[in-house]
């Protein structure tokens, strides 16, 4: 039997994970005959309804789930795991930007980046979820050094499917036909979702869609604040369309980037595009199912520019913040 991927998922009691993990245990990441071990970890108040998640994914029958551990001892979570999925964490509630979390969710990555670098096994890969996801990323990655900077990634991907859907509806085109959807920066309300580069049937998007104010207006500004929009509309931040997002996430950087194409993911910057060393930043990347690199020259205009400088000085405002928590 081919040897299973085990994959550590944190806050696995919380709603994100109530979409993801049966997705994962059905085959839709890792590949329908690729068996899964799940590793779940939870803080101690939450295992009893982790139970109940287990109860449930029990109840599944998956032939391709082998084995559920669940505990709140991260040593045991993230041992010998391949991937690391860092959800846990306090979503924000109305009136919050996502910034405001690094005081009560910061902490968390520390000891977690701490641990995979300890435990897990020698190719793991982490996405980070939990927000400020890039910053929390850059807590991990800084503290989890004997892990290749180059396998840690934050989530960007929520923002390019937004972005993708809000292009493929103005332009009267299925969502497929868009391509090359960049999110630059941040998962904030400071992201530049960069529709210059982007392609409706292989057209770029200002030539396909003519009304160039709402490229420039409410396209960036629906696709910035869709995280808040959810949480009025729903009294709770977005779950199984950030689910999803994992999904899209790994398979992206786990499979080769279809040719002429490519994803928006968080990743550490080697100073492409003038962004500080470091800094865990939105590019676009191509992969090849096992190594990955930012995609090179890209022009910007002036105004696209200057909303990338917005981003990066966020980002670099946010690690100001964290430097207690670096080594
Ligand atoms: N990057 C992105 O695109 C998105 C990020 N998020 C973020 O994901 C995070 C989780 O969201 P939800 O699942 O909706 O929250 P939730 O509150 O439903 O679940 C979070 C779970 O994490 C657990 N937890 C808290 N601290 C933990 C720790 N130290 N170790 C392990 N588990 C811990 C909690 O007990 C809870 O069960 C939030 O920070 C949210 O803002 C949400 C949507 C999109
Ligand atoms: O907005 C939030 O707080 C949750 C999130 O990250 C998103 O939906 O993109």
């Amino acid at each position: 039997m081919t040897t299973p991927v085990k994959v550590a998922v944190t806050g696995a009691a919380g709603q994100i994970s109530y979409s993801l993990l049966f997705r994962i245990a059905a085959g839709e990441v890792f590949g329908a005959e690729v068996p899964v071990e799940l590793r779940l970890i939870e803080v101690d108040p939450a295992m009893r309804a982790l139970e109940g998640v287990v109860m449930e994914l029990d109840d599944c029958a998956f032939p391709n789930l082998v084995n559920v551990v669940t505990t709140s001892d991260l040593k045991v979570g993230f041992d010998g795991v391949n991937w690391a999925l860092l959800i846990g964490s306090v979503p924000r509630k109305q009136g919050m930007e996502r910034g405001d979390l690094l005081g009560v969710n910061g902490g968390i990555f520390k000891p977690q980046g701490q641990a995979i670098a300890a435990a897990a096994a020698s190719d793991v890969r982490v996405l980070v979820v939990g927000n400020p996801c890039n910053t929390n990323c850059l807590i991990a990655r800084e503290n989890g050094k004997d892990v290749p900077a180059d396998r840690w990634f934050s989530m960007m991907r929520l923002d390019q499917n937004r972005a993708m859907t809000q292009l493929a509806r103005k332009a009267g085109k299925p969502v497929t036909t868009v391509t090359k959807m960049a999110v630059w920066g941040n998962h904030s309300a400071t992201q530049f979702p960069d529709y210059y580069h982007a392609e409706i049937d292989g057209v770029s998007a200002p030539e396909v869609v003519a009304d160039h104010a709402w490229l420039a207006g409410e396209f960036i500004s629906t696709v910035q604040k869709r995280g808040a929009a959810i949480i009025e509309a729903r009294g709770a931040s977005s779950a199984a369309s950030a689910a999803n997002a994992v999904i899209d996430t790994v398979r992206s950087i786990a499979t080769p980037t279809p040719t002429g194409d490519w994803a928006s993911v968080g990743v550490v910057s080697r100073g492409e595009y003038g962004i500080p060393e470091g800094l865990q930043f939105g590019f676009p990347i191509r992969s090849d199912g096992s190594s990955w690199e930012v995609v090179d020259g890209l022009t910007h205009s002036v105004s696209a520019q200057r909303l990338i400088d917005v981003t990066r000085d966020e980002l670099l405002g946010e690690r100001a913040e964290v430097t207690e928590l670096l080594p």
